[in-house]
């Protein structure tokens, strides 16, 4: 997930975006649907692990991403490695 807040948001709201998007991610992982999320080092990016049914509910679970107006995401579907010992 690449940010790209605009800079000419009003500040409370970038602020309270924020603070509602963290909410929102913490419970997602709480929930166990989220099992990743890793800062890119020098970017205002992520890359993150999703646990979900199917591509809809991946699609319904980035739609409410409250930064989701503002993100570029890249989609890659994963399933498991036949090497995989974990
Ligand atoms: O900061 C980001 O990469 C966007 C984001 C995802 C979950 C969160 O709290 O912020």
């Amino acid at each position: 997930m690449d940010v790209h807040i605009p800079r000419d948001l009003e500040e409370k709201v970038r602020v309270d975006t924020v603070a509602r998007e963290k909410e929102y991610a913490q419970e997602l992982q709480r929930e166990g649907r989220w099992l990743h999320l890793w800062r890119i080092v020098g970017q205002y990016s992520n890359i993150s692990i999703f646990d979900v049914e199917s591509a809809d509910e991946l699609h319904e679970l980035l739609w409410g991403l409250p930064l989701f107006p503002y993100m570029d995401i890249t989609i890659m579907p994963l399933t498991r490695h036949g090497s995989a010992i974990t």
